[in-house]
């Protein structure tokens, strides 16, 4: 739909369609839907970053802590939301080899452990190596760099999943 279709948009409309851009954080579109008539994609989307950017700590850890785990318990069980698991599907995380799926598993234990809140990386921006990688190099990072990188990727995110609609 195209800029002006948003703005004409109800807020239940508005929040339907945008309300998982960052995973299972409907607030976020709840919150932006004030700041209409969205002048460009652009503007929708540095609503969403203004949004973001604002909160306090806990409250950035708290959207980590909505993301599923990659390859986890959420994609087993098939509880993933519509967008993450096409999202993780296209990286190749349903078909894991046994090695890679335990290495993962172990990998996203050890980094939640460690910062609190899930490993997360824009999956659509990556292949099965290159997340493996990121995650076993970001392990070793400072707790306040991570979360700082963590939203980032969710920025990432979020943007394809803007432009899936707008
Ligand atoms: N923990 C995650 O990074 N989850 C995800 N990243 C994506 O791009 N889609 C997800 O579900």
């Amino acid at each position: 739909m195209d800029i002006s279709a948003v703005n004409d948009l109800s807020y239940e409309e508005f929040v339907n369609i945008f309300g998982n851009v960052v995973e299972k954080c409907p607030v976020v579109a709840a919150a932006v839907w004030s700041a209409r008539p969205f002048l460009s994609f652009t503007a929708l989307e540095a609503e969403i970053h203004k949004f973001i950017d604002v909160l306090p700590q806990s409250g950035k850890e708290g959207i980590l802590r909505c993301h599923p785990d990659l390859a986890g318990r959420d994609l087993q069980r098939g509880t993933l939301t519509q967008e993450s698991r096409a999202e993780q599907a296209a990286a190749g995380l349903d078909a894991l080899g046994p090695a890679e799926a335990s290495l993962l598993a172990r990998l996203n234990r050890e980094y939640k452990q460690r910062f609190g809140f899930p490993f997360v990386v824009c999956v659509r921006a990556a292949d099965q190596r290159a997340i493996l990688r990121q995650l076993a190099e970001r392990c070793g990072n400072e707790p306040a760099l991570e979360s700082v990188r963590g939203i980032e990727e969710v920025k990432k995110i979020c943007r394809l999943r803007l432009r899936d609609i707008v």
